[in-house]
């Protein structure tokens, strides 16, 4: 297979909502599509979930822009490619900026199981029909909004709550959800609030009998992490911390987590991402399908990945109508009673409408 044309696009659409954490709100959400035509004139997509700011990881939507333009465009077109995994050998000289590498393979993945007339989860190796999903609840202005939201995400059939927390909203918020909601599955995202000088507060967590408490330390931590585990019974999830392969080998060897979180785009792509869910199946470790507020496109990468056997959690892929009016792709992703239906046309399995596109693109531009 050779791709013979790109496409770049920068697009920005506007959320339903804010979505808080404890860096600040984001309610624009922009992101970039790439668009990779083969020889034959099929197309492949991928989407780039790095977000405008650098809060998350390092990249932007402006580095991933301008690593894609300059480097990784160039090293994949016209470049012959006998499978996805490839890709990742050609952008090897690269050093990280993960996001914009699997937003180019990601539409290598989709080109490649439309060639081969299978699904993205069928070629990627998954075999369920239908994924569980669960929700993600940015910070709220209030508890009783807080708590209105999370009833009425329980109605919409969500499997999970997960829950934002940071020092001196934490223990509180939990007691309180607990008392309204004791026995739902419920975690809590501290996306690397504290610190092991915080321990104390992090044992009272144990109480409430939460699924897992993801990414307590530092981003570029696993020894405070697996010194942490020790003394607590809640599962730490790792998010931030795994960035490869082998961040997932080291945080297993020394006991940093029993959970990870993989997030497509933090690990750099779809091959990395199943090397990860394999080492982690290998060694008895549970994972699920992170999200990072992402458009149609991303949100079907996601749903393939999660289509292998050892995502057993609930991932954060919500249905299309959590984020936007409209989604730029059809049909859109639909949650009922908390599943999921995995796709079974070829490729990602959804239609990326060009003209919803076209509305919310601010920046284009086509190599050949
Ligand atoms: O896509 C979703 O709905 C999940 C959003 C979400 O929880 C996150 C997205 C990006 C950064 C974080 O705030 C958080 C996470 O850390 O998982
Ligand atoms: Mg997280």
């Amino acid at each position: 297979m050779k791709i013979i044309q790109i496409t770049l696009r920068h697009l920005k659409m506007r959320m339903k909502f804010p979505f808080v954490t404890s860096f600040g709100a984001m309610q624009d959400k922009e992101f970039l599509v790439v668009e990779a035509m083969d020889q034959n004139g099929r197309i492949g997509w991928g989407e780039s979930v790095a977000f405008d700011t650098p809060w998350y990881t390092e990249e932007t939507v402006k580095t991933n822009w301008h690593m894609l333009e300059d480097f990784m465009i160039p090293a994949i077109l016209h470049t012959k490619l006998h499978h996805p995994d490839e890709v990742g050998q050609h952008l090897a000289y690269i050093r990280k900026n993960n996001m914009a590498k699997s937003a180019i393979e990601g539409a290598v993945w989709d080109l490649f199981a439309k060639e081969k007339r299978v699904s993205l989860a069928k070629l990627l190796g998954g075999n369920k029909e239908k994924i569980e999903v669960g929700i993600s609840i940015g910070l709220q202005q209030s508890m009783d909004e807080l708590l209105q939201l999370i009833q009425s995400k329980l109605n919409e059939g969500y499997k999970r709550i997960k829950i934002k927390i940071k020092p001196g909203y934490d223990i509180q918020l939990i007691q309180e959800i607990r008392k309204h909601f004791p026995t739902i599955p419920l975690m809590a995202d501290a996306n690397s609030a504290y610190s092991l000088e915080d321990i104390h507060l992090i044992k009272e967590l144990d109480q409430y009998n939460l699924m897992m408490i993801e990414q307590p330390l530092s981003v570029d931590d696993l020894i405070d992490h697996a010194k942490l585990q020790k003394e607590i019974s809640t599962p730490i999830c790792l998010d931030e911390s795994i960035h490869t392969y082998t961040d997932a080998r080291t945080a297993i060897k020394l006991n940093a987590c029993k959970i990870i979180n993989i997030k497509i785009g933090r690990v750099g792509g779809l091959s990395e991402a199943k090397k990860i869910h394999d080492l982690c199946m290998e060694n008895g470790l549970a994972v699920w399908c992170g999200g990072m507020l992402e458009a149609g496109i991303g949100r079907a990468h996601n749903i393939a990945l999660t289509a292998l056997s050892n995502f057993t959690l609930p991932g954060d892929t919500a249905g299309s109508s959590h984020y936007w009016e409209q989604d730029i792709i059809q049909p859109e992703v639909i949650v009922e009673n908390g599943y999921i239906a995995v796709p079974t046309a070829a490729g990602i399995g959804y239609e990326p409408n060009r003209k919803t596109m076209e509305q919310f693109t601010i920046r284009e531009k086509i190599f050949t």
